[in-house]
């Protein structure tokens, strides 16, 4: 697989710089998927080859037709008849017999051929695609909807599957077929051979506009299928949302809605289409009676033979398709330039966060992690500052509890950590190392943050545990579980750590969820941690022996603790009050408590909820 990453990433890496930046250009996108055609030397040059055996024998198929005609028109006319007439025709019957076979298997190997090279590059595309998605960084993702890289997925990938066979291929095709049939029509008999090519242009002409004015609406289609999906995939995350507020009415009229309106296109597609069919339908036929009544005069004349007349319309019915693909070939080529240039578009997507030049390794000596005057402001949002001027220090065993109101900007603290989004200003260092300077593999490694949203993926628990480290012994994995206190539960499943969550798999409730978050953070060994709000959906109980455990794992290591609960909070080095992005208040539990300011308020609000004074004071806004 990796080495089809590396063909594929070198297939598309190998373009130019002045390519990338005039990306999007039709000539250039095609050029581009081109080469990555080429890299499939052999395939493409057998879908070639047969392609040229294909039209050579399609193309003797009218003159064997017309000689057995002119021999048959002989034998009648040496009053030859019976056995001996028989014996006549058989030699072209079998001939032609033979050709069409012939014809047939190269058809075949030219179908076979040009479509594993569509394969291949299609192959090769989605894992180059599915690569640079788990490498782009999370301001992307906060940007594109999911739904639409599942599209881009799916019908983009095969407008560009699709090239080879429907574009390329069918330029040779068509260029031979027409261009040795309307030669060999012409040289025959230049009248009736311009008469028979007579509805060529027309076909061409009007096959070209229609798909290209279909493949307008097709885009257009394409927009609004991703809005159904879109509205599908929202429905089904949400299903549960749905059903506790009764909405299914809501959801069924957006989903109709959205429905019609890919109906609406699709309904535009065939007012484009049928008329097409039948104006280009009636051309080849009209052309085809001239070619007769003409054809009939010069027969008359003696100018032909029946047989040539016979090879002029078997010409044309051999034609008529090829012509009428025209359209689909210009039809081909501007897909491909479409879907090719959306998905250069995200394989050339700059990654925002990615390893400076010269990014060293981070090797831990003393472990101090510092904040130094750290201001953020998420991309997109440059004008609204979510975190300003924080500052503080932090060193191994020491732990840091983070405590203030929803959205004032702890989360965003913690993902600057591990640079899933780089500082505005200011610069997080750990052992006075820049962590820009330091490569995303390794700081990755060191610090592990317990995130908010337990998600689970559809596989075992053991796994789900394990999916930092997927080698673990089963005595780590059992023991991160005991410490998350999950040890038991999971004991009391049928199939123990073998059990299969995740969406298609058993349901935990969201207490169990997040104790698998906290097991799989505390396989990891990082030397820095973040618990973010894991431990919110636990109760009580269940969370002073968490408690435990987490202060048993801070020893060797930095640990942050976001929670809104502040009794897993009260053994911390330090607390930070966050407000509005800015810290506040900090100091110890005892010396907050003294100081009586929002920490204070806070602590009295959980300790007496209903007390009015306590609200009045208290630290949530
Ligand atoms: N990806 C994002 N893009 C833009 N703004 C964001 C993004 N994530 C969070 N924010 C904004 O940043 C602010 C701080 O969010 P953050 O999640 O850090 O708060 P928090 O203090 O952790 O909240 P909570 O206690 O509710 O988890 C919020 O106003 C939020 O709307």
């Amino acid at each position: 697989m990796s080495n089809a990453i590396g063909t594929a990433t070198n297939a598309l890496n190998s373009s130019t710089h002045a390519e990338a930046t005039r990306r999007g250009r039709g000539l250039n996108t095609l050029l581009r998927i081109t080469r990555m055609n080429l890299r499939h030397p052999r395939q493409v040059a057998f879908a070639f080859c047969s392609t040229i055996g294909a039209v050579i024998l399609q193309l003797l198929i009218p003159q064997l037709l017309g000689r057995a005609v002119d021999q048959t028109q002989l034998a009648i006319g040496d009053g030859v008849t019976g056995t001996t007439a028989e014996q006549a025709l058989w030699t072209p019957a079998l001939l032609l017999l033979g050709v069409s076979a012939l014809r047939g298997l190269f058809t075949m190997a030219q179908n076979y051929f040009a479509e594993a090279v569509g394969h291949h590059v299609a192959y090769e595309l989605r894992l180059a695609c599915y690569d640079k998605i788990q490498r782009l960084s999370f301001s992307y993702h906060d940007r594109v909807h999911s739904g639409d890289l599942i599209m881009l997925g799916i019908l983009d990938l095969d407008g560009v599957r699709t090239y080879f066979s429907n574009a390329l291929v069918r330029v040779l095709l068509l260029s031979m077929l027409i261009g040795i049939g309307a030669y060999t029509m012409i040289s025959t008999d230049p009248v009736l051979g311009l008469v028979a090519l007579s509805f060529v242009p027309f076909v061409a002409w009007r096959s070209s506009v229609t798909q290209l004015r279909l493949r307008a609406t097709w885009l257009d289609l394409q927009e609004r299928l991703s809005v159904l999906s879109r509205v599908m995939e929202e429905n089904l995350a949400g299903i549960r949302v749905v059903r506790a507020f009764s909405a299914q009415a809501y959801e069924m009229l957006k989903f109709d809605r959205a429905s019609k309106n890919a109906l609406d296109r699709a309904h535009d597609q065939v007012d484009v289409s049928v008329p097409n069919t039948s104006a280009t339908t009636l051309s080849f036929f009209f052309a085809m009676g001239l070619v007769l009544w003409i054809g009939c005069n010069k027969l008359i004349a003696g100018d032909i033979t029946v047989g040539t007349l016979a090879t002029f319309l078997t010409f044309m019915t051999i034609l008529q398709m090829p012509v009428r693909q025209i359209g689909l070939m210009v039809n081909a080529f501007a897909r491909a330039s479409t879907c090719g240039s959306r998905l250069f578009a995200l394989l050339d997507q700059d990654i925002a966060i990615r390893d400076a030049p010269g990014a060293r390794p981070l090797e831990i000596s003393e472990g101090i992690l510092r904040f130094d005057n750290v201001s953020f402001a998420y991309p997109g949002t440059e004008n609204r500052a979510i975190l300003k001027n924080i500052s503080f220090e932090a060193r191994r065993g020491e732990t840091i509890a983070i405590v203030g109101p929803p959205g004032s900007g702890k989360s965003t603290m913690a993902h600057l950590i591990p640079r899933f989004y780089d500082v505005s200003g200011g610069a997080i260092t750990i052992d006075g190392h820049d962590i820009r300077g330091i490569t995303l593999a390794t700081l990755r490694k060191m610090v592990a943050v317990a995130q908010q949203d337990a998600f689970l993926f559809t596989t075992t628990i053991e796994n789900n545990i394990a999916y930092g480290d997927p080698w673990a012994r089963e005595q780590r994995i059992e023991r991160a579980s005991e410490s998350a206190q999950l040890h038991n539960y999971i004991l009391s499943l049928p199939s123990g750590y073998e059990t299969v969550v995740g969406e298609r798999g058993a349901s935990l409730s969201g207490g169990q969820r997040q104790r698998l978050t906290i097991a799989r953070t505390m396989m990891l060994r990082p030397s820095i941690v973040v618990f973010d709000d894991s431990t919110a959906a636990i109760d009580g109980a269940t969370e002073q022996r968490i408690r435990a455990a987490i202060r048993r794992f801070a020893k060797d290591r930095v640990t942050i603790i976001i929670a809104h609960r502040l009794s897993l909070l009260t053994h911390a080095d330090q607390i930070l009050f966050v407000d509005n992005g800015e810290i506040v208040e900090r100091g110890t539990h005892q010396e907050l408590l003294a100081k009586r300011g929002r920490y204070k308020g806070l602590h009295d609000l959980q300790l007496r909820p209903g007390d009015d004074n306590a609200i009045a004071n208290g630290g949530v806004t």
